[in-house]
């Protein structure tokens, strides 16, 4: 679906005139700002901005691209711009927990994120019944040590057919190699079952319970070769008492990571999510 609404996102060193010299082109095709946000990190000296706006049906991509064109070079900007009424590709990887994949769907299903799943992807088979009721194609995919490469091979194969812009790990519980980290950099979000830099790996509940802390989290973030530790999206925590079990903490974790990792998807197909480094920028809606 393609409407006259768009989103221009960018970043560049900061000096003065950025704003001006974007808006300026913006206004003489005859767009209308809906929403601007920006931000200045004075550490970096770097400056991040997003832009929606609708033009006259009339304004072809093609011509805000090159509206656009002068000011981003210019400035030397890293710029992207999308079409806000599509719907980009995403493929959900899970194992054996289902319950942040069951989320996402029920967002897409109401409307509330803006996406479309092309594929399921897991190590295990529990999620195939999900994949068939809701008609997305199911991928299989146990690893092994030895297998992994092939594996991974077969997951990139599936990526690039099925046109998938972005890879949701929703509770898939196997770590991807540096080399497709790398290749997918910035298009992997991993949702992590407690509120980092705590208790990283793959059992923070059980490590929670142990530490006896009084609140747990989770959190949704970029992937990195370096497991745990790309940039962190969205995060949220909720208190909890010394009177509930590792099982109680899982068990009321479920709710805050099927909702972290959910705003996270979101901001990052809306465009409102832009690198800082090992940071990220999130203009949240
Ligand atoms: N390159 C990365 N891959 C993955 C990341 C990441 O940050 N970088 N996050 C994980 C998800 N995750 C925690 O959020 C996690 C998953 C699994 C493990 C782990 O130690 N897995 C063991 C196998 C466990 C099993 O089979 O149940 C392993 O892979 O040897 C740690 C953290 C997803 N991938």
């Amino acid at each position: 679906m393609f409407d006259n609404s768009f989103v221009f996102t960018l970043s560049c060193e900061d000096r003065p005139g950025i704003v001006s010299a974007v808006t300026t082109e913006l206004f003489k095709i005859g767009a209308n700002i809906a929403e601007s946000n920006q931000f200045w990190d004075r550490q970096t000296n770097q400056f991040f901005m997003r832009i929606a706006f609708t033009c006259p049906p009339s304004v072809t991509y093609e011509e805000i691209e090159r509206a656009l064109a002068q000011p981003s070079q210019h400035f030397g900007m890293t710029t992207k711009l999308i079409n806000g009424a599509r719907k980009p590709k995403i493929l959900i990887m899970v194992s054996k927990f289902d319950h942040a994949m069951l989320h996402l769907l029920y967002q897409i299903k109401v409307g509330w994120l803006g996406a479309e799943v092309v594929a399921i992807v897991s190590n295990h088979d529990d999620s195939r019944a999900t994949a068939e009721l809701n008609g997305i194609p199911y991928y299989l995919l146990p690893v092994k040590a030895e297998t992994k490469r092939v594996q991974e091979a077969k997951l990139l194969e599936i990526i690039e057919q099925s046109g998938a812009e972005l890879v949701v790990l929703a509770r898939y519980m196997q770590v991807l190699s540096d080399d497709l980290s790398r290749i997918l950099s910035g298009r992997v979000i991993n949702i992590h079952h407690s509120f980092l830099p705590s208790f990283k790996g793959a059992k923070p509940y059980h490590q929670a319970y142990d530490r006896g802390v009084k609140l747990i989290g989770a959190t949704a973030h970029y992937v990195t070769a370096d497991l745990d530790e790309g940039p962190i999206i969205e995060q949220e925590t909720q208190r909890v008492t010394h009177a509930m079990s590792a099982d109680d903490l899982l068990a009321t974790g479920r709710d805050i990571e099927s909702r972290v990792l959910a705003r996270a998807v979101k901001n990052h197909v809306e465009s409102r999510v832009l690198l800082n480094g090992r940071k990220t920028v999130v203009f949240s809606s």
